[in-house]
Parts: structure tokens; C-alpha cells; sequence
């Protein structure tokens, strides 16, 4: 463990505190759905903004039988409806009206249509006259003195007032969020921009398709870091492969003019030189750019160009053997590491910088299991931060069963919860996932281990 090494804890803490929050945007309600809210969401009118009928039947006024007018605007003729929503409704009238129609002024309570009964109009006799308005009774299924006061009757503002605030900033938006915005009488919303991450895997035996021979690996990250940044709410707008070469590792760092020439951590001269020192034999690349360095090749340059993210996740090339140039190239770029190393197994290596030109990185390690559990450490606080929103809660969970004693302060381990209590998943070495695949969540346990029926912190997964 190197003297930079800081406790898991602290690298959260640092993790979260690096972040700045991005601008706000404006988003349509349809492209709203797992933004987060950059501005408290306020209702724009009373919700509901109208007393409306919470039954289909008739909207009646003092006591029955009640005379039956026949105002009805059900039709899309928003003038029609505001007339009769107006027209006040006397004692001894009725007037049928639908579930969610306006309420008349001077209506009593809505009688709901099994409970009326309806009779041709008559004279003091009872007998039939005509083809008069018809008169409106409570049935027998009806009880006595229905309706009372505001039955069936969904009164304005009981949801929100207008100008109440509904959701606070920060909140991340599901489907029905959007749906109470809607409501609240709103077209687009206000959100805080996705962070924008560009992704760099590492690692000359990496690949993409088939079975791989001895000493290669198949890719881990590419075909699922894009969706678990997503989860995390940010958007991966470049993707980058390089082999294990320095030059390459550096290029992706350069994304701006830097000037002077750096020495690496492992000795190798790095030098990136200013436009109008570039030497024959300095490519150029990137946009305004001229570098050179030892192992800089065409497809490392072509490969950098992109929109420009404000986080670099890299995989792989965290460790100090010749092959490994993640920390020398940011070293080389002036990157100022602000997790150096974290106290915890696996994802030890792990590493978090800042570049000159405020850009942040955060390494991964190679080994898949310690890069995933890395990236909840590092990258979910990080992503928080930039959205505006506080540290990611850990849970608590009582262990079905003891861990022994950590090499480490802090280990993290996949579990499954079983009957409610957690249960460590198998299959939890640093290069493997099929314990993670099947996990509820994250244990992290001290040092000391844990005792059966003991609580334990839990990191959430995002997925
Ligand atoms: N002498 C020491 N050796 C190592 C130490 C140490 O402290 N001293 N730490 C070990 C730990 S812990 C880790 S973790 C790794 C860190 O390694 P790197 O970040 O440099 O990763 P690589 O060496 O590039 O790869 C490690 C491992 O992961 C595989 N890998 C890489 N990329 C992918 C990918 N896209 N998909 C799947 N697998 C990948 C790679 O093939 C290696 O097997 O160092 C230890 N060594
Ligand atoms: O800590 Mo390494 O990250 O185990 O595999």
C-alpha cells in the first residue's frame, strides 16, 4: 500500500467532493425521464386546477327530485365547456355530467348513476306531460339525503397549490415525476446536463470478439460501461482503445495544448510540445494540437478526436509494471491525483486526477471485478456531484452468515440477500464477475470482518 493511499471512505468523500455541478438545460417532458431536476419544480396552477366529478352521473343542487337541464359539453369545444362550467346550477336542478367534468357553481354533490332513478317530467299528479325536461330521484340503491355536501365531488388545489413546490431540485425523474409535471401545467423542464464521459480501454490483449487464446482477454468494459455510466446518469460520448503504449495513453489525456516537456513517473521522456515546436514526425490529432511522444502512433491520434468530455474513465494499465501507463501518462500530462490509491480489495490500484485543463480521471483498474467495484467507489460520487446531487446513501443488511478478518480496511464483496439477511456471493476473485452478476449489493467490511446477525454497510448497484 503506497503512503497516497487514502480508506475507501475518504476516496468517496474526495470522489464527490471533485465534482462540480454542470449547467442546467431544457429538456422536452418526453426526454425528461431519468434527468435530474437542475431547479425546484413548481406547479404552475392549482392541481387540480377545477372541482371535478369523481363519478358519471348528474351534478345536482338543493334537495330532489331534481328538474334535469340538458347542458352537456363533452365535444372538444373548449369555449363550450367554459360556458357550461359556468352557468351556476339553482336548487331543484340537476345536470348530468361524466367522470372529471367541471363541477357547476352552486352544485350540492354529484348523485352517481346507479343510485338515480329518472322519471318523465309530470304535473303535480305525477302524470306524464309532454316531452318536458325529465326529473331526477334517488333510487333505492340510493341513501337517504344523497348526495351530502361535496360527494363525489374532487375539489381544486387538494394535490398542489399553485406556485407550491412539488419536487425538489436534485430529485432524478421517473415516469411519474414527469406525469405530476405534466400535470402541474408544465412542457419542458429544467435538468442538469449529463455529465460527459469519454472512455479509454487499455490493454493490448483485450478483445472484442470470439473465444480469445492463451494471454488474451475478452472485453468486459466496452460492451457494459457505457449502460452502468448511464445508470449513473451520465452519457459516454467517445470510446477509445489503446494497446499498452504510453504515447497512445498520453494522446488521450492531451486533449488540449500543453507546453513544456514532462518527465514520466518510469523515466520515459514524455514531451509535449507547444504548435509551432512540432517537430517532422509530430502528428497532429487533435483539434489546435501538436505533441509528440515515444510510441505515439497514427490509429492512437486518429482515435482521440471527439466531443470533449469532462471525465476520462480508464480501464486497465493502473498497476507499476512496464506495461502499465496510466499513471505515468497522467504524470506526464500534469494530472493532479486526487485518490492516489484506495485502502481496499479489490480495486487497490484505483486512482482518481485532475488535468490541467480541469478535466477529471478516473482509472480503473484491469482486473473486471475490482474495476466494477471501483467505479461504484470513484464514479458514482463523482457523477452525483456533478449532477447536483449528495453522496450515494450506503444501506445496512444483517449477515445470514460470518466473514473473516480482511487483508485490507476495507473489502468489498458482492452479496445476495436470502429471507432478508445477506448471504456473500461465490465466485468473488478480482478478475471474476459471476458473483456480482447474481448480487443484491455490496457489503463493505471492515477489517475485522463480520459475526452471523451482525448489520453491515451495503453499497446499492445501479442496475
Ligand atoms: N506486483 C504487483 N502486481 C500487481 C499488484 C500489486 O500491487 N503489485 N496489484 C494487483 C491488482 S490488485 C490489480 S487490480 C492489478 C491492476 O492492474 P492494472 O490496472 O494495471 O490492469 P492490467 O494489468 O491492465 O490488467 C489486469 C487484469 O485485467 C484484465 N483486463 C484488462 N482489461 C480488461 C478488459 N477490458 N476486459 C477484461 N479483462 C481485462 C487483464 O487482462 C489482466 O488480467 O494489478 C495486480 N498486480
Ligand atoms: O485490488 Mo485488485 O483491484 O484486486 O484486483
Amino acid at each position: 500500500m503506497s503512503a497516497s493511499t487514502v480508506s475507501w471512505q475518504e476516496a468517496r468523500r474526495r470522489a464527490h467532493e471533485a465534482g462540480g455541478r454542470r449547467a442546467p438545460e431544457t429538456v422536452a417532458l418526453e426526454d425528461a425521464v431519468g434527468r435530474v431536476l437542475a431547479d425546484d419544480l413548481v406547479a404552475l396552477m392549482a392541481v387540480p386546477h377545477y372541482a371535478s366529478s369523481a363519478m358519471d352521473g348528474w351534478a345536482v343542487a338543493g334537495d330532489g327530485p331534481w328538474r334535469i337541464l340538458e347542458r352537456r359539453a363533452e365535444g372538444p369545444d373548449e369555449r363550450e365547456r367554459e360556458d357550461v362550467a359556468q352557468s351556476v346550477l339553482r336548487a331543484g336542478e340537476a345536470v348530468p355530467i361524466v367522470t372529471g367534468a367541471v363541477i357547476p357553481p352552486g352544485t350540492r354533490g354529484v348523485l352517481r348513476s346507479e343510485h338515480g332513478v329518472l322519471a318523465p317530467a309530470g304535473d303535480e299528479t305525477g302524470q306524464a306531460v309532454g316531452t318536458g325536461p325529465a326529473r331526477l330521484s334517488v333510487g333505492p340503491d340510493g341513501a337517504t339525503g344523497e348526495p351530502r355536501e361535496g360527494l363525489h365531488i374532487r375539489p381544486a388545489g387538494t394535490e398542489a397549490a399553485a406556485g407550491e413546490t412539488v419536487f425538489r431540485a436534485g430529485a432524478v425523474l421517473s415516469p411519474v415525476h414527469v406525469a405530476v409535471a405534466a400535470g402541474c401545467g408544465h412542457d419542458a423542464l429544467e435538468v442538469v446536463s449529463r455529465p460527459r464521459v469519454t472512455l479509454v480501454l487499455t490493454g493490448g490483449e483485450v478483445v472484442e470478439r470470439g473465444i480469445p487464446g492463451p494471454g488474451s482477454v475478452r472485453d468486459s468494459f466496452g460492451p457494459t460501461l457505457p449502460a452502468v455510466l448511464a445508470g449513473l446518469g451520465a452519457e459516454v460520448v467517445a470510446r477509445h482503445r489503446v494497446g499498452d503504449d504510453f504515447g497512445a495513453t498520453l494522446a488521450v489525456f492531451a486533449a488540449v495544448p500543453l507546453r513544456g516537456s514532462h518527465e514520466t513517473g518510469d523515466g520515459t521522456p514524455g514531451a509535449l510540445l507547444p504548435e509551432a515546436a512540432t517537430p517532422p514526425g509530430g502528428r497532429t490529432g487533435l483539434p489546435g494540437i501538436r505533441y509528440t511522444a515515444p510510441g505515439l502512433t497514427e490509429r492512437s491520434i486518429a482515435d482521440v478526436p471527439g466531443p470533449v468530455a469532462e471525465l476520462i474513465v480508464t480501464t486497465g494499465g493502473t498497476g507499476d509494471s512496464s506495461a502499465d501507463h496510466v499513471r505515468p501518462a497522467l504524470r506526464a500530462a500534469g494530472a493532479e491525483f486526487l485518490v492516489d490509491g484506495v485502502a481496499v480489495r479489490p480495486g487497490a490500484p484505483a486512482l482518481l486526477a485532475r488535468l490541467p485543463d480541469g478535466r477529471l480521471v478516473i482509472g480503473l483498474p484491469g482486473n473486471p471485478l475490482a474495476a466494477m467495484l471501483a467505479l461504484l467507489t470513484l464514479a458514482h460520487p463523482l457523477l452525483s456531484a456533478m449532477q447536483g446531487r449528495g453522496m450515494p446513501e450506503l444501506g445496512r443488511v444483517r449477515m445470514a452468515e460470518a466473514l473473516p478478518a480482511g487483508k485490507a480496511p476495507t473489502t468489498l464483496r458482492p452479496y445476495r440477500l436470502v429471507a432478508g439477511q445477506a448471504h456473500p456471493t461465490a465466485w468473488h476473485g478480482a478478475g471474476m464477475l459471476r458473483g456480482l452478476a447474481e448480487a443484491d449489493g455490496v457489503l463493505v467490511v471492515p477489517q475485522d470482518g463480520a459475526a452471523a446477525g451482525a448489520e453491515l454497510e451495503v453499497l446499492r448497484l445501479p442496475w
